[in-house]
């Protein structure tokens, strides 16, 4: 696919910087050339089910997809007074793009349509370790920082696509600086398929940001920016305070 720097420039908005992993123009070079869709078969991340129950005594049918609850952070760069992003291909998002076009009699859209902004976060599937542990792990996956856990504080919680999963999100926050880096992290799991960018979004920018419907981004990161403008304005700045009396 041929992209140009007009192209690639036009994903930065907001004064965003791509830190590491790999950038929205990889990403697309990589993708392609056919997307379908098929019947699902076996999933090991979700299951559609009907539900019937009963309403005033007669029966009433819910369908639903069961998915697995997860995790997601919001990380705070203090020195650079951004925050951090990813931004993947999500191929769901892609596929409503495209049957919106269809219903609109509109041309199919762009990959680049496929591309959202969202917290650093991952599903809850590895038994044996705790929230704040799994959001340790995911940090250092997705992001490439080595937070310790006693930085990783609780926010609150949320049910995601309440109409047909309802599985719970749990937030959490954290400050990092350039000290937690780690120079091979970040960017996903290759093996898992991810190629995953991490963004720096200017603290200066998250109004603007929240408010542009050009850009696809998750109900948790909405929130969470709308969370971290009201603690910095609360406490002159900063996240955390007082590290021992953090929320
Ligand atoms: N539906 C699916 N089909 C095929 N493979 C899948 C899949 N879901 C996950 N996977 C595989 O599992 C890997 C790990 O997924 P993650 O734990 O990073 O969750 P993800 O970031 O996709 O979503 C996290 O972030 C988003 C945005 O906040 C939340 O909606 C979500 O609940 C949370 O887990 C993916 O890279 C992929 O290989």
């Amino acid at each position: 696919m041929s992209l140009s720097h007009a192209d690639e420039a036009a994903w930065y908005k907001h004064g965003m910087t791509s830190l590491s992993g790999v950038t929205m123009g990889e990403t697309l070079r990589r993708l392609g050339p056919s997307l379908e869709l098929t019947p699902m078969q076996q999933s090991a991340f979700v299951k559609p089910h009907s539900i019937m129950y009963q309403l005033d005594g007669k029966p009433r049918r819910w369908d639903m997809v069961e998915s697995h609850p997860s995790v997601a952070v919001l990380l705070y760069h203090r020195q650079r007074q951004a925050v951090i992003l990813v931004r993947q291909f999500r191929p769901a998002v892609y596929v409503s793009a495209m049957r919106a076009a269809e219903a609109a009699g509109e041309p199919k859209p762009p990959l680049s349509a496929g591309f959202t902004y969202e917290l650093c976060a991952g599903i809850i599937d590895k038994p044996g370790l705790n929230l704040k542990q799994i959001t340790r792990e995911e940090i250092m996956e997705e992001c490439g920082y080595d937070v310790p856990l006693d930085r990783i504080f609780p926010v609150t919680s949320y049910l995601s696509a309440i109409g047909i999963s309802g599985s719970t999100q749990s937030i959490f926050a954290a400050e990092i600086d350039d000290s937690m880096a780690v120079r091979s992290g970040g960017g996903g799991l290759e093996d898992h398929g991810e190629a995953i960018e991490v963004l720096l979004l200017p603290v200066a920018s998250i109004q603007p940001f929240i408010f542009d419907q050009s850009i696809g981004k998750s109900a948790g990161l909405l929130f969470s920016l709308m969370w971290l403008t009201e603690r910095l304005e609360a406490h002159s700045g900063q996240l955390f305070p007082s590290t021992a009396s953090a929320l």
